[in-house]
């Protein structure tokens, strides 16, 4: 009997549809075939928009950084020639710069070749902190200017230098450092603060303490919303200053009490009946948020609410918004990541919380939520 030879271990490929997508010849005669010929231009745009996404931003990030779209929200339409004497750009170049922000729908180009304010170019002046956040992304794009040395951790990256609390509190965090990334999440709380109060009610809760409150925007929403509510932020102590400040700006000094603490270093104030983490679990490791959960539960009565809100994942189901920006934000920032609402709430039953709440988010770019109750 001859010995076949070992029949070479199938190389374990691509299934056959992928194998077939990935055929020039096939793409060149689905390209020809009617229905394919649509979903093949639309999946090449599509491509191609995937591409070119990094100059799209940075279109963006001139039009904001130029102040193109503020002029154009203040004095009307304008000439390419106009805003390029405004902006001491040479005026072939703002031409450019005005003909791609109409490609994008952020501009309109006029008959009268003029360019004016398209309704999303209007609606992003509108957001609140947004212009502020597009240009704070000067630090999240140099991270993301070598993808593949962020995902291997090489180097020190903008971020983790632009938010120095994550790592620990370690050392004095200077006044001015702690006031300027305060500032940048109170500009974007504004939505964050109008989502989360869209999905999660506060209703039968006596007092809410917000840990990682920061300078206390989403307290003041609250405040707004739930007037009878005694409320309490907790935050570093460097931060406290900032929060009194805003506060006492927004007529709410005596409503809020402020607690400067570190949850890494201390137990949580007790006597709140709901505490709220608004933005503040993907800041960190899951040691530090088991911990921080923990704490949490601490310090709750039974039947206590615990609320959390931040961009998360779409764990089985992937989302642009959570999967993409939020994921490579938080993993620049150093120790940060974002999480799936079921990883969330998984974490909030080993931390002792039952009848997790997840609201369908309303704008999962600006929040997902969920809420929980500490079991009796
Ligand atoms: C005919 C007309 C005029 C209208 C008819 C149709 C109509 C009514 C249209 C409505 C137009 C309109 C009002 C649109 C509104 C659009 C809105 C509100 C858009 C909101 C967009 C919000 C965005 C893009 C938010 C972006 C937020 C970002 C990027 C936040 C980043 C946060 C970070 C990085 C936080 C970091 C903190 C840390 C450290 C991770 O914890
Ligand atoms: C991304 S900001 C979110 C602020 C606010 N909740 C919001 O949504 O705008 C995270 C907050 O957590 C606070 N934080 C970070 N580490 C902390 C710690 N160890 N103890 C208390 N607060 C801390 C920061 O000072 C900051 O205000």
């Amino acid at each position: 009997m001859v010995a076949l030879p070992e029949a070479a271990p199938r190389r374990p490929r691509a299934g056959w549809v992928a194998r077939l997508l990935a055929n020039p010849r096939f793409q060149s005669l689905a390209g020809r075939v009617p229905l394919a010929r649509g979903i093949a231009r639309r999946d090449g745009a599509a491509l191609f928009d995937l591409v070119q996404g990094f100059v799209q931003s940075q279109v963006l990030m001139a039009l904001v950084e130029l102040g193109v779209l503020r002029r154009l929200y203040d004095h009307g339409a304008q000439r390419a020639g106009a805003l390029a004497r405004v902006c001491e750009v040479p005026p072939d170049r703002m031409a450019h710069l005005v003909q791609a922000g109409a490609a994008l729908g952020l501009l309109r180009r006029r008959r009268d070749g003029r360019f004016a304010l398209a309704r999303r170019g209007a609606a992003l002046l509108g957001v609140p902190g947004l212009e502020a956040m597009i240009r704070h992304h000067r630090a999240f794009y140099a991270d993301m200017a070598d993808p593949v040395a962020l995902l291997r951790g090489e180097g020190e990256t903008e971020l983790a230098r632009f938010w120095p609390y994550v790592f620990g509190a370690g050392g004095e965090i200077a006044p001015e450092v702690a006031e300027r990334y305060s500032d940048l999440m109170a500009q974007s709380q504004g939505l964050v603060a109008e989502d989360v109060l869209r999905v999660v009610g506060l209703r039968g809760v006596r007092c809410l303490m917000d840990v990682g409150g920061g300078s206390g925007a989403f307290l003041a929403a609250v405040a707004r919303a739930y007037p009878a509510l005694s409320l309490r932020l907790m935050d570093l102590p460097e931060v406290m200053p900032e929060a009194a400040r805003r506060l006492a700006g927004l007529g709410l000094s005596g409503n809020v009490e402020l607690c400067g603490g570190s949850f890494r270093d201390e137990a949580l104030p007790t006597g709140a009946d709901a505490i709220s983490l608004i933005r503040v679990l993907y800041d960190h490791s899951d040691e530090t948020v088991a911990d921080l959960l923990a704490k949490c539960h601490a310090a709750l009565p039974p039947k206590g609410r615990l609320i959390v809100a931040e961009p998360m994942s779409g764990g089985s189901r992937p989302e642009r918004a959570g999967d993409v920006y939020f994921s490579f934000y938080t993993m620049a920032m150093g120790t940060g990541r974002v999480r799936s609402a079921a990883r969330i709430a998984e974490m909030c039953r080993t931390a002792g919380f039952a009848h997790v709440t997840i609201p369908r988010a309303p704008r999962p770019y600006i929040t997902g939520a969920l809420s929980c109750v500490k079991a009796e």
